[in-house]
């Protein structure tokens, strides 16, 4: 038997103390989103509902190449916002990596910034990739044992994969990280007792890559030849199989969101 792994219930769980700390607090929680676009992205959209239905200050800002660092700088310094974002694409123009130091660490909601990064590394408290915190959220909240088990992580982006490697250590697991040079994906998979895919490739994962009643978190996001949105795992062919499973829909993109506002919520006391 498959146990879905329900990621909206436990981020409706974590929500309901995120709502009773936004409105305890003694001023507003202020976040700042920054774009170079008229129109904010899909994801600014999804995390503004979320920021409405907890209470918290979530507004866009445009900015152009010219003023970025200015205003990120005079955001940065602002005591009334506790938040920043950079939303969308970043022109090719800037120098990305630069504006994202011009950033103040402790609003980085991406977790993105250099010191944030680089705390993560050292197994220091800082701010952190909501998307894989909440991976390792989900596991904790199904009472899924991460010590000393082996978990194969596909991918290495900045997004998810990589930033998974540090708090997968930080739990005591033993991790591989399988990536589009990897040979034999199959053979090493299907030993782990957790699989957490972050690639983007619509259900590559199959029966063969999941042994006998291991965890199976899908956190990959693709459109299909169809036009529709897939996971990375094949959750036909999982199913019944894995022990556990985290499917793209109502699994890590709800939590993720969750996990986004919680951080910068916790900062207040
Ligand atoms: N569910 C959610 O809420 C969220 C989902 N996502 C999704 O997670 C995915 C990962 O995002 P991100 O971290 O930015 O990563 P990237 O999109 O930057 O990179 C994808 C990674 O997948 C690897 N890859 C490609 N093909 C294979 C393969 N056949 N086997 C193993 N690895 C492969 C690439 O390898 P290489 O490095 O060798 O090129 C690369 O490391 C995306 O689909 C994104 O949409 C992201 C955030 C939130
Ligand atoms: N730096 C970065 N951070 C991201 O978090 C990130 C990213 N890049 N790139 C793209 C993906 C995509 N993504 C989604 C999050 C929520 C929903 C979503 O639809 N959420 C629904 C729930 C859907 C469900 O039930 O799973 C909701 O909030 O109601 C979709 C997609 C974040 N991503």
């Amino acid at each position: 038997m498959t146990v879905i792994m329900d990621g909206k219930k436990i981020s409706a769980e974590l929500q309901d103390g995120l709502k009773r700390k936004v409105s305890e607090a003694a001023e507003d929680i202020r976040v700042v989103t920054l774009g170079f676009h008229e129109t904010p992205s899909f994801l600014y959209k999804r995390r503004k509902k979320l920021a409405d239905k907890l209470g918290i200050v979530y507004d866009y800002h445009l900015i152009s190449p010219a003023d970025s660092h200015e205003i990120m700088t005079a955001f940065s310094q602002n005591q009334k916002i506790s938040g920043l974002v950079l939303d969308g694409e970043i022109p090719d123009s800037l120098d990305e990596f630069s504006l994202r130091l011009a950033m103040a660490p402790d609003k980085d909601m991406e977790g993105f910034h250099p010191i944030n990064q680089g705390k993560l590394l050292l197994g220091e408290k800082g701010l952190v990739p909501p998307t894989p915190l909440a991976a390792i959220a989900l596991l904790k909240a199904y009472d899924i044992p991460i010590n000393g088990k082996h978990v194969v992580v596909f991918g290495r982006g900045k997004v998810v994969g990589k930033p998974l490697i540090p708090l997968l250590l930080k739990e005591n697991a033993t991790v591989t990280v399988l990536h589009s040079r990897s040979k034999e994906p199959e053979k090493i998979a299907s030993q782990a007792d957790i699989v957490i895919s972050a690639v983007g490739k619509p259900r590559f994962i199959n029966g063969d890559y999941i042994k006998e009643g291991a965890v199976v978190v899908d956190i990959g996001m693709s459109t299909d030849e169809s036009g529709n949105l897939s996971g990375d795992v094949d959750s036909d062919a999982v199913m019944g199989k894995a022990g556990y499973l985290s499917l793209v829909k109502g699994g890590i993109s709800p939590l993720g969101l969750t996990m986004f506002m919680k951080q910068i919520v916790d900062q207040y006391k």
